[in-house]
């Protein structure tokens, strides 16, 4: 099988197994540069494919590039070039937010000065330059959340994985970091995240893959899941509102103007809407398991 230049992943034939469970069975994916979002329920195997994507595990039979490297055989290299955060923020809290982005980037072999530099720039993004002095140990879990970002930023990786960035957060902090989540791809970097939200997927991600049994079994824009599930339905309301009747459709326009002609004239009296499934829907049907609620998973520790 031949690699293209340009491709983010490229993943064939991808197995992992710890003992005798296999975790991820056959899994191929091709991504090209841009945010990405893998979903997946609770134990999917979500952690496992990020790790062995950003050279932390082996993997066990397979063919996997990230960034046109092994993360196994040329794994020195990759991590040069990605950085990975994860659901429990590596941050030291005995030092200071300062001193961690040092840290890092003396890991990645930047002079003092030049981390200072970047380090000052990057606090400053995240607004975190007036705690900058203070020990991370007194950081609400949002601004650690935030310097672990910042902190892996640092020695300016073309890929970060982020490994379910918002579980534990509240709305508020949630929403500023999918802010800077968005201006990160925006000035270049390509992400990988994975998350239990559908939510996130939708806003973040121009990709969405569902794992699911151990491989991906859908992959597109959260339209075109919706799509794959099923046709669009009409839902007829009466005066007050309430919904009456849900009729499926074909999903094309001539049978779907076929069906509002013939509502109009056997029933004048209701009033009509046509609607696709909603992510959730599309989450149940692919996996058979209801997706995560926003405030089922706070109480991981940050
Ligand atoms: N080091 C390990 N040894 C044995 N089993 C493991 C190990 N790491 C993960 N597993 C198991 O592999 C499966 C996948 O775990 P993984 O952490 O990759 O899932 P996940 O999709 O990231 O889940 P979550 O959303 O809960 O983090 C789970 O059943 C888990 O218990």
């Amino acid at each position: 099988m031949s690699y293209t230049e340009d491709a983010l992943i490229e993943i064939s034939g991808l197995s992992k197994s710890y003992g005798k469970h296999q975790v991820l069975t056959d899994l191929s994916l091709t991504l090209t540069p841009g945010i990405h979002a893998l979903l997946g329920p609770n134990g999917a195997g979500k952690t496992t494919l990020v790790n062995i994507l950003s050279t932390l595990i082996p993997y066990d039979a397979g063919r996997v590039r990230v960034l046109g490297r092994d993360p196994q055989k040329q794994r020195r290299q990759l991590q040069r070039l990605i950085s990975l955060t994860g659901q429990y923020a590596a941050v030291d809290g005995q030092l200071t937010g300062m001193e961690n982005m040092l840290m890092m980037g003396q890991l990645f072999g930047l002079s003092r000065s030049e981390a200072k530099r970047r380090a000052d720039a990057l606090l400053e993004r995240f607004e975190l330059s007036s705690a900058a002095g203070k020990r991370a140990a007194t950081y609400s879990g949002g601004m650690r959340r935030k310097l672990d970002i910042a902190a892996s930023l640092i020695a300016g990786p073309e890929l970060i994985f982020l490994d379910e960035p918002t579980t534990g957060l509240d709305t508020r902090s949630r929403q500023a970091l999918w802010d800077e989540i968005n201006a990160l791809a925006a000035a270049g970097t390509s992400i990988f995240l994975t998350t239990q939200y559908l939510e996130e997927a939708d806003v973040l991600a121009e990709r969405i893959m569902v794992l699911h049994g151990g491989s991906i079994v859908a992959e597109g824009t959260a339209a075109e899941l919706k799509d794959r599930v099923g046709a669009s339905t009409i839902q007829l309301h009466d005066a007050a509102g309430h919904i009456v009747e849900t009729l499926p459709t074909r999903g094309d326009a001539a049978g779907l103007a076929a069906q509002l002609t013939r509502i109009a004239a056997e029933r004048p009296e209701v009033s009509v809407t046509v609607r696709k499934p909603t992510l959730d829907e599309v989450f149940l049907e692919l996996t058979g398991e209801p997706a995560a609620q926003d405030q089922q998973k706070e109480s991981i520790p940050a």
